[in-house]
């Protein structure tokens, strides 16, 4: 019998709003909101598609295995969708990292490389005829890709690559070699076993399509080195590689060359910009905005369904048990990651449309706003991945004991989550990026009081104009102003900083170095700045669109979000603006505030997020709340439980205690 779990259900019955209208802003409409549906239908009641046995009970090879069985399964599925013409870029999202896409293979999808860089990077980077030859070939998958960048001894510092691709001007092909250990590849995703293409980057920097394993027997191609690279913290079945080269020939036109050139005679037309090389990992650094933002909402979900079932230690010594939930600092933990996974699902909607437009204007040749792009998507990437994965980590310890089981899929979460601080560019790295490029707008800025800075940095120059910040009342559009004020003075710092070691005789590569903590705290606060000024500007004009209820829960949730982030960096806050002991005391009563506000709502908050049981996967966050029922269901898997008494009894355990009699 299906029975919701009382207290769960005494949530719902008190929301204020409908959390159908909640999930329709989340798939970003009605129609999308069927398409998600029905896919989750067709590919959730698959039974090929659940496992039997959980995964933390399989071998490292049989993880593999069976993700490639589930992979080859939802490629079919996919061919059928695209055959009858119902596959959109949505379709694919959602089944190669989207939230179905975990569902269904929740440690990784060896294929995943493929569609979300090997495609890609033949789309940004191959000329009309390289498209031509290769994409149809990939999209249908009769090769499987991916992408191999990173080597065991570089991965950030992409110059410093060692794979050599040399040109043979008498046969017209480039030879790859890997002349070091360090030089082999490492990483790149569905390379251990299963690609038998790779876009492989070699000196001079260049992206070429390289067959690393033969088409028939899918042995390694002669000259070429691959394997798994072992067990990992988390994507388990991304099945990551290794891969070196010895005198393995190319032709001419496997190098990719829509950007940069090498003719027959081996002459080198460089790139107009050599950042369009790195084409590929922009566009994958916008997606992962949303990512961050799904990691939370299910992180979220499990945290404050569990909180409202699970009771224990009484507030009012008169009174039964709470649900954990009413205990202040609980909500002080489970709040504003609900709030976080809101605001940068906007975020990514707004930075997607971005991305999209800037890359028009690429295609078109207008590279001017390539930097901005690639600042802003750098810091982003960074600071919405570093939220997610420690809030994921706080909403598992806000579980408990319970959270700390493989059952609560909290692991899980937190493996796939914290990877992405690493890959994408590493999170201090990408910082860094941005950094260099505020630092060089208030340098424009304050050399030249006319200079236009683009939209997205343009508040750096209220400083300048007015040093002085007044009028902070505490509400959100004063936090909004406050934020971009103390992102510009921390800005400022470094770009002084950096002055002073370059006066003193520091090359610019040293004095950023020597500057890199300030650097740092300056991009973070430009991060965060532009996410707060998004929420305002999105969320309030949302607001306006949805019904008066869910408007006024938006509004709750803006306000929780501007209040914590303001209140996390309350020291820069207080370091740039006069803040009077009254102001602290009212962000902080405020914050106390949107916690009551939104405690009546919040389960209903994360039912709007809408996330099947399958893709939770998880004892403590089902929709029914079933809590205990399913934690013991989970344990009974365990093949410790198979018999009454395990082997090691008579072999160890039993000798031992005897021996001590
Ligand atoms: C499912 C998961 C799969 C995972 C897959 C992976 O992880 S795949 C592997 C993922 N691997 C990684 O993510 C590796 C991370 N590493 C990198 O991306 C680069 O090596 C780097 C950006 C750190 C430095 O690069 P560098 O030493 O060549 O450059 P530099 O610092 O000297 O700057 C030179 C100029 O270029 C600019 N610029 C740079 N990038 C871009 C861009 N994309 N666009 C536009 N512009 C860009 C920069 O701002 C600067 O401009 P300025 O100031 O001169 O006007
Ligand atoms: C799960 C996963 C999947 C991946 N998939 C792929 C893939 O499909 N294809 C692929 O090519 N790669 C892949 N990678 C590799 C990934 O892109 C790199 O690991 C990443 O770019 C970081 O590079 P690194 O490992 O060299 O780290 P390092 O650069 O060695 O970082 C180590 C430390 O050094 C610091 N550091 C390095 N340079 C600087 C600097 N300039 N300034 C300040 N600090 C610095 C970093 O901040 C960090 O603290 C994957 C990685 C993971 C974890």
């Amino acid at each position: 019998m299906y029975t919701i779990n009382p207290d769960l259900q005494q949530e719902r019955d008190g929301a204020t709003f409908n959390p159908y209208e909640l999930t329709i802003w989340w798939d970003g409409g009605t129609e999308k909101h069927e398409k998600r549906k029905a896919l989750e239908k067709l590919f959730l009641e698959d039974s090929e598609l659940k496992d039997d046995l959980p995964l933390s009970y399989m071998s490292h090879k049989q993880i593999y295995e069976n993700s490639v069985r589930k992979a080859v399964l939802i490629a079919k599925k996919l061919r059928d969708l695209h055959d009858v013409g119902e596959l959109s870029v949505d379709t694919y999202t959602a089944l190669l990292g989207g939230t179905l896409g975990c569902a269904l293979l929740k440690e990784g999808n060896p294929l995943s490389v493929h569609f979300v860089m090997f495609v890609p990077t033949i789309l940004g980077q191959g000329t009309m005829e390289q498209q031509i030859t290769w994409l149809s070939k990939a999209w249908e998958l009769n090769i499987i890709g991916t992408y191999a960048q990173t080597e065991l001894g570089h991965g950030t510092f992409l110059r410093g690559l060692e794979t050599r691709a040399d040109y043979d001007e008498k046969t017209q092909e480039f030879v790859l070699n890997s002349p070091t250990l360090t030089a082999y590849k490492w990483w790149p995703g569905g390379l251990g076993n299963t690609a038998n293409y790779a876009v492989v980057v070699a000196q001079l920097l260049a992206p070429f399509i390289v067959q690393i394993r033969d088409e028939e027997t899918h042995m390694p191609v002669p000259g070429v080195d691959i394997g798994e690279i072992g067990p990992k913290l988390g994507m388990k079945s991304g099945n990551n590689g290794y891969l070196g080269f010895k005198n393995v020939r190319v032709p001419l036109n496997h190098m990719l060359m829509k950007n940069q050139q090498v003719l027959f005679d081996g002459t080198y037309i460089p790139p107009k910009n050599s950042a369009l090389t790195y084409g590929t990992m922009m566009f994958v650094r916008v997606v992962l905005i949303r990512d961050a933002s799904l990691a939370l909402a299910k992180a979220s979900t499990i945290a404050v369904r569990y909180s409202a079932v699970r009771r224990q230690s009484p507030i009012d010594p008169n009174k039964p048990e709470p649900q954990i939930m009413d205990h202040i600092t609980q909500q002080l933990k489970l709040f504003p990651q609900v709030a976080k996974a809101i605001v940068f699902k906007a975020n990514g909607d707004i930075i997607y449309d971005m991305y999209a437009h800037v890359s028009q204007e690429i295609e078109k040749g207008a590279l001017e706003r390539l930097p901005e792009m690639h600042a802003l998507s750098c810091c982003l990437k960074a600071v919405c991945s570093a939220d997610a994965a420690s809030g994921v980590e706080v909403c598992r310890l806000a579980c408990g004991g319970h959270g700390y089981m493989d059952c609560s899929n909290f692991p899980t979460l937190y493996g796939m989550s914290t990877a992405v601080c690493t890959y994408e560019g590493e999170n201090t790295v990408m910082l860094l990026q941005t950094a260099r490029y505020l630092v060089k707008a208030y340098g424009q800025a304050a050399l030249n009081p006319q200079v236009q800075l683009v939209p997205t940095v343009a508040y750096i120059k209220k400083i300048i104009e007015e040093p002085e910040f007044v009028g902070f009342d505490g509400s959100s559009e004063a936090i909004v102003e406050a934020f971009e004020y103390v992102a510009a003075n921390k800005i400022r710092i470094a770009y002084e900083r950096v002055e002073q070691q370059r006066r003193k005789g520091a090359v610019p590569e040293v004095a950023t170095n020597r500057c890199g903590i300030e650097m740092v705290q300056a991009a973070e606060l430009h991060g965060r700045a532009f996410l707060a000024h998004t929420a305002l500007t999105e969320i309030q004009a949302l607001s306006q669109k949805v019904s008066p209820a869910l408007g006024e829960i938006f509004q709750l949730l803006l306000e929780l979000y501007l209040v914590d982030a303001c209140l996390h960096g309350i020291g820069d806050f207080l370091r740039f603006i006069k803040l009077t002991q009254q102001d602290v005391n009212g962000l902080e009563l405020h914050f106390q505030e949107c916690l009551k506000r939104l405690r009546p709502n919040v389960v209903a908050l994360v039912d709007g997020f809408d996330l099947h049981d399958r893709i939770l996967d998880s004892a403590l966050g089902a929709y029914d709340g079933n809590v205990y029922e399913k934690i013991f269901d989970a344990a009974k898997k365990s093949p410790l439980n198979k018999e009454a008494v395990n082997a090691s009894f008579q072999k160890y355990l039993k000798p031992l205690m005897k021996s001590n009699l």
